[in-house]
């Protein structure tokens, strides 16, 4: 609010990288929730109803995003949204014919002509003299006599291809993300509960871990009620002024940069600073049975509404040489995941290829292996988190290296499949 109104000479805030951020996260989360446009400009979503609205301006400016990444499906879309609520709007946000402009040739783009045709020659009964509309209508006319409907079609800049989702999984991911159930009843009636009892560690003997298994091929567990809520309220309070906008490495470059497929910010916490930090590595100790003397520090991940990540391994495969290498102590063997908070719609955390999705739940633990006994990737862990439709959602990780558990966890050459043991 201090940008907006003290700063605004100085910080220039939002800048066009928020709005463009902006209208690419509800066009995510339109694609990955099936929203269907006019109950999102109507403030609905999945069937909840929400205070705000968005104007036919908005719609308008959702469809000139998209149309400037030539993205004509979303371009149709919302255009037609703006021209619906520019009808039933008193004051109106913006103009039909600009409205109409784009909504012609976007439907032309995607090889309606017919339809391209009638709404340049309701565009030109507002304005007959309108030269690029006159151009248009004698093009789409031209294509209609021919017979031509085969549109050019742009292929996506390098940038964009580089990002884009092998589609079978983009549909498992955004599946899951809906909640639509992928794993079979043979899987799921052999996951189990239990408390862990270990006399080996007096912390388990003492205070046993609720575990939950959510996968056992390979194993993935939650541990619930692993965080109190004070000690949220503490590592919340400590990240809060540290938190920054989350960057990815460069797998070829080792550079940390920022990326579309990652949406969030993060800060991260050392042990020494509070013994709420050294309390949670300590339990991350008794929760995998590894050391966490060379694991990475504490992340904190704050996801805003649109926030995601998408499917991503958390270790580094072999060809992505620069990875992790200053840390000296070898790839990420296993990931904790704790949430910190409820998410009241969306922000699951799934795993395409296994069809298992996890609901955030305030105090939960994930735990798994990314990587076999031989020290090689396990591709199966492959993981998204889903965008968040609403609330915000909060996490922290802790990453373990593979240094320092030989004797935890021996490795083994041969072993490409996990143990059957737990741990
Ligand atoms: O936030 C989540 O649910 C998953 C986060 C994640 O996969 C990561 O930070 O590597
Ligand atoms: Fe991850």
């Amino acid at each position: 609010m201090q940008n907006l109104t003290q700063y605004r000479e100085l910080l220039k805030f939002p800048t066009d990288e928020d709005l463009t951020g902006a209208a690419t996260a509800l066009i995510r989360l339109q694609d990955t929730y099936k929203l269907d446009t006019a109950s999102v400009a109507r403030g609905e979503l999945n069937g909840i109803q929400y205070s705000t609205q968005l104007s036919a301006g908005d719609c308008f400016e959702l469809g000139r995003q998209s149309y400037n990444g030539y993205d004509f499906y979303h371009t149709e879309l919302w255009m037609s949204e703006a021209l619906k609520r520019h009808e039933q709007e008193r004051s109106n946000s913006t103009v039909r014919w600009e409205i109409l402009e784009y909504l012609a040739y976007s439907t032309f783009m995607q090889g309606n002509l017919k339809k391209a045709i009638d709404l340049t020659t309701e565009l030109l009964a507002i304005l007959p003299n309108h030269e690029r509309a006159l151009g248009n209508l004698a093009y789409y006319e031209a294509a209609l006599k021919n017979g031509t409907t085969e549109i050019e079609k742009k292929e996506p800049s390098p940038k964009v291809a580089s990002t884009m989702l092998d589609p079978e999984e983009r549909d498992r991911y955004h599946m899951l993300c809906r909640n639509e159930n992928l794993m079979s009843i043979e899987l799921s009636s052999q996951l189990r509960c239990r408390y862990t009892h270990n006399n080996k560690n007096p912390l388990l003997l003492i205070a046993p871990l609720k575990e939950e298994e959510a996968y056992l091929s390979p194993r993935i567990v939650l541990y619930r009620d692993v965080l109190y809520d004070n000690e949220i309220e503490t590592i919340k309070r400590m990240a809060q002024p540290r938190l920054k906008r989350a960057t990815v490495q460069n797998y070829k470059t080792g550079e940390l940069e920022f990326a579309d497929y990652r949406i969030s910010k993060s800060a991260w916490l050392k042990e020494d600073e509070d013994v709420v930090v050294s309390n949670v590595a300590k339990r991350v100790e008794s929760m995998t049975g590894l050391s966490v003397e060379t694991a990475e520090e504490l992340q904190v991940v704050n996801y805003g509404v649109g926030g995601h990540y998408d499917p991503h391994y958390d270790f580094a495969r072999s060809e992505e040489t620069n990875a992790f290498k200053s840390l000296g102590t070898g790839n990420r063997i296993a990931t904790v995941l704790f949430y910190m908070s409820d998410v009241p719609q969306g922000g699951s955390t799934v795993f395409p290829w296994l069809g298992v999705a996890l609901q955030p739940v305030k105090g939960t633990a994930a735990v798994w292996f990314n990587l076999f006994p031989s020290g090689n990737g396990d591709l199966r862990t492959r993981h998204a988190a889903c965008p968040v439709l609403q609330g915000s959602k909060w996490v922290c990780n802790k990453w373990l290296h593979e240094a320092g558990q030989e004797f935890k966890r021996p490795c083994d050459p041969k072993e490409n499949v996990e143990q059957t043991s737990s741990q």
